[in-house]
């Protein structure tokens, strides 16, 4: 066990998929997997590892923001020795192409210049994600016929900050499609552990025009995001 799971060595697959939410993490454990069983309830940070399709995978919530998702995904790396990361998230629009309900998958992250985005310097400079889980994913997207996108995101701190969406002008001059709050911490620990990692977010909000999901529909939004993940995760396995 480590300071923030409980489950022991070899609880966990070589492959964990991330939500942010607790909730999400349960949900899609219940609906994917077979022979599922918790593996961790520390500080209600469920974690899941169970059966894909006859292969084992494993799920676990990292909560919100860099400084929580990065204490996952070191234990995971450094002490589960863990080898791929895929992140299954929600995220806000900040383009006319990632449109509400639909997948944006991070082809790179940009942090702000808040303080993730200086730790991020002591980690390797301009990552992004694993080019072999990419591909998968665009092609397994395309024909799953999945309604999604694919490029630049951006990473912030601050979910309520007083610019409001005036602070990723920056970002969407680059392109960004989207922002969250996890990816940038997840493509730079992977690479900084020589482990792959890919970034899936859906969109439940939109920072252009205001329009947001209701909590209450979103697990049924995650179907075609979490049936992705799994597939990627565990093709060729
Ligand atoms: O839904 P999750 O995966 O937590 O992701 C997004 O939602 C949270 C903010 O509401 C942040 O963690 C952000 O990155
Ligand atoms: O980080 C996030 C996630 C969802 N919606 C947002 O506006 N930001």
């Amino acid at each position: 066990m480590t300071p923030h799971i409980e489950a022991g060595k070899g609880d966990y697959a070589d492959t964990v998929l991330l939500p942010g939410d607790p909730q999400r993490a349960e949900w899609m454990a219940q609906t994917f997997l077979e022979a599922s069983r918790c593996v961790n309830r520390r500080r209600g940070a469920l974690g899941f590892t169970g059966l894909f399709r006859g292969k084992p995978v494993s799920i676990q919530a990292t909560g919100i923001g860099v400084s929580s998702f990065l204490i996952y995904a070191h234990e995971l790396l450094d002490f589960y020795g863990v080898r791929t990361l895929i992140r299954t998230g929600t995220c806000g629009s900040l383009s006319a192409e990632a449109k509400l309900r639909s997948l944006v998958i991070s082809q790179s992250a940009r942090p702000e210049n808040t303080e993730s985005g200086r730790v991020f310097g002591l980690y390797v400079a301009d990552v992004g994600p694993d080019p072999a889980l990419l591909a998968r994913a665009l092609s397994k997207a395309a024909a799953l016929g999945i309604d999604h996108h694919a490029g630049l995101t951006a990473c912030t701190d601050i979910f309520y900050h007083p610019e409001a969406r005036a602070r990723y002008a920056d970002a969407r001059a680059l392109g960004a499609l989207a922002v969250d709050m996890e990816t940038s911490a997840l493509y730079r620990i992977s690479a900084h552990f020589g482990a792959r990692a890919l970034s899936l977010l859906t969109v439940v909000d939109n920072l252009l025009t205001g329009e947001q999901t209701d909590y209450s529909e979103r697990q049924a939004l995650f179907t075609d995001m979490s049936r992705l993940a799994l597939e990627v995760a565990t093709e060729g396995r």
